[in-house]
C-alpha cells in the first residue's frame, strides 16, 4: 500500500523527545522558546511564538488583531475547514471568495468586490504549499486598511519573489503567518503551530492569549529568586506547545532543507511521468513561487469520475485524497448562499485528485503511481 503521506521521523526525534522527558520540564519551557528562536530564523521573522496546532494559531491572529463580532473576514471556501471555523470561533462572518484554477489559491481579482465597511481582514491560504499572490493580495489590502493573515499551514519552507528576492513564507508577507505541523505537513511534532509577525505588540498578545492572559509566565516566576505574583489580564486561553513536540521540532527544522529537495524532486519527477498525458492537468509554479509541494494535486478531465478513479487506484494500493474540500457545501456553513461564485473551488474540489508524495518514496513507487494513473486515464 502506498500511503498518501508519510512523516519523516526517526531516532533524532525520538531520543530529542526522550531527552526532555528525562529533563523534567515538559511544557511551554527551554525547548519551545529556542523551537520559536529557530523557527523565527528559518523564514527571516522577528517573532515566533509556538501554539498547540496551526487552528488555534489562526483563532488567536483574528484575536491578537481584535476581530469578533459584526466583523467580516475574506477568505476562501477552498480550504481544509479550519480557516473557516476559526472566523466563526470569534463570531465573525466568513466571506468566501473564488480560487484560481491554476494554483488552488484565492484570485486576487476577486477581493475588491468582497470588501465591505465590515471587511476587518483576509486570510490568505498558501494552497498545499503553494505561495498566494502576496504581492497583489497585500496591496488591495493596504489600499483598504484591511488586515492580512496567512494561512500558511501547508507551506513551512515554501518560498516567493518579493521585489526581485527570494524570501520564505513566513516573514511574513501579511501581518502574521500561521503554520501547522500535523503529520500530514512537511515537518511535524505531533500537533504543533507558530504565529510569524513582524509586529512586536501583537506577539506579545498571541504570548498572553496562549496561556490564560497571564501576566508572568510561569517558566519566569520558576526561575525567579523573588516572589512573583502573576495576573490574568484578559481572558485567554490554553493553547500551550509541550517541549516534548518542541524537541521533535527542532530536529524536524534540520531535517526541513533536504525533505524540501526531496520533495521539488519528487514533484519534478511526476511532471515527467504524467507530463504528457492527455486531459490530466498538472500543477505548477508561478515564476515567482517555490513550493514546497506539501501536495501533488492533478486536474482529471470531466469524464473520469473522481470517486470511482480513487477507487480504483485504491484497489491497486494507491491512496489519494479528493481535491482541497469546500467549507461553504459542509453543513455548519451551507445554510446561507455564499454572496460570491464560487464555480472554481467546486470543479477544483470535484475533479481534483492529491497523489502520494513524501521523502521515503522511490522511484518504482512514483512509476507505478504514475502507470496506475495512465491506466485510469486510458480507461
Ligand atoms: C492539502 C491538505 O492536506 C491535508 O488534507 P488531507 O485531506 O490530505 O488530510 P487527511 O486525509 O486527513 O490526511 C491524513 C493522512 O495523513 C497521514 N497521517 C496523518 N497522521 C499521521 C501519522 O501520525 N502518521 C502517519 N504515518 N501518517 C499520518 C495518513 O495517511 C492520513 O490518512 C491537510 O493537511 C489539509 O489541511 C490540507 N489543506
Ligand atoms: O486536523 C487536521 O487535519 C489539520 C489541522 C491542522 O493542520 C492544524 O490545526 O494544525
Amino acid at each position: 500500500m502506498i500511503p498518501i503521506a508519510v512523516p519523516l521521523l526517526a531516532d533524532e526525534e525520538a531520543d530529542a523527545a526522550r531527552a526532555v522527558v528525562l529533563s523534567g520540564w515538559v511544557s511551554q519551557g527551554p525547548q519551545v522558546a529556542a523551537f520559536e528562536d529557530e523557527f523565527a530564523a528559518l523564514v527571516g521573522a522577528p517573532h515566533a511564538c509556538a501554539v498547540a496546532n496551526c487552528t488555534t494559531a489562526l483563532q488567536l491572529a483574528l484575536a491578537a488583531l481584535g476581530i469578533g463580532r459584526g466583523d467580516e473576514v475574506i477568505t476562501v471556501s477552498h480550504s481544509f475547514i479550519a480557516t473557516a471555523n476559526v472566523i466563526r470561533y470569534q463570531g465573525a462572518t466568513p466571506v468566501f471568495v473564488d480560487i484560481e484554477p491554476e494554483t488552488y489559491n484565492l484570485d486576487c481579482t476577486r477581493l475588491a468586490e468582497a470588501i465591505t465597511e465590515r471587511t476587518r481582514a483576509i486570510i490568505a491560504v498558501h494552497q498545499m504549499g503553494m505561495p498566494c499572490d502576496m504581492a497583489a493580495l497585500v496591496a488591495v489590502a493596504r489600499r483598504h486598511g484591511i488586515a492580512v493573515i496567512e494561512d500558511a499551514a501547508c507551506a513551512a519552507g515554501s518560498q516567493i519573489r518579493m521585489n526581485g528576492q527570494w524570501e520564505a513564507i513566513g516573514k511574513p508577507h501579511g501581518d502574521i503567518a500561521c503554520f501547522s505541523f500535523h503529520p500530514r505537513k512537511v515537518i511535524t511534532t505531533g500537533e504543533g503551530g507558530m504565529l510569524t509577525t513582524s509586529d512586536a505588540e501583537l506577539d506579545r498578545k498571541f504570548r498572553l492569549l496562549r496561556q490564560h492572559g497571564m501576566s508572568v509566565p510561569d517558566i519566569v516566576r520558576h526561575g525567579s529568586q523573588r516572589v512573583i505574583f502573576e495576573e490574568y489580564v484578559l481572558v485567554g486561553y490554553n493553547y500551550r506547545m509541550t517541549d516534548m513536540q518542541a524537541a521533535i521540532g527542532r530536529k524536524q527544522l534540520e531535517r526541513l532543507p533536504q525533505l524540501i529537495a526531496r520533495r521539488r524532486a519528487l514533484a519534478f519527477r511526476y511532471a515527467e511521468l504524467l507530463g504528457n498525458i492527455e486531459g490530466l492537468r498538472l500543477p505548477s509554479e508561478p515564476e515567482w513561487a517555490r513550493s514546497n509541494w506539501q501536495s501533488y494535486c492533478v486536474r482529471l478531465p470531466d469524464r473520469l469520475d473522481q470517486r470511482a478513479t480513487m477507487q480504483s487506484l485504491l484497489d491497486q494500493g494507491i491512496a489519494t485524497r479528493r481535491g482541497i474540500m469546500c467549507s461553504h457545501r459542509e453543513p455548519p456553513y451551507a445554510g446561507a448562499e455564499p454572496r460570491h461564485d464560487l464555480r472554481q473551488s467546486e470543479l477544483a474540489q470535484d475533479h481534483a485528485i492529491l497523489l502520494p508524495l513524501y521523502a521515503q518514496m522511490d522511484s518504482a513507487d512514483q512509476e507505478r503511481i504514475a502507470d496506475a494513473v495512465k491506466g485510469e486515464l486510458a480507461r
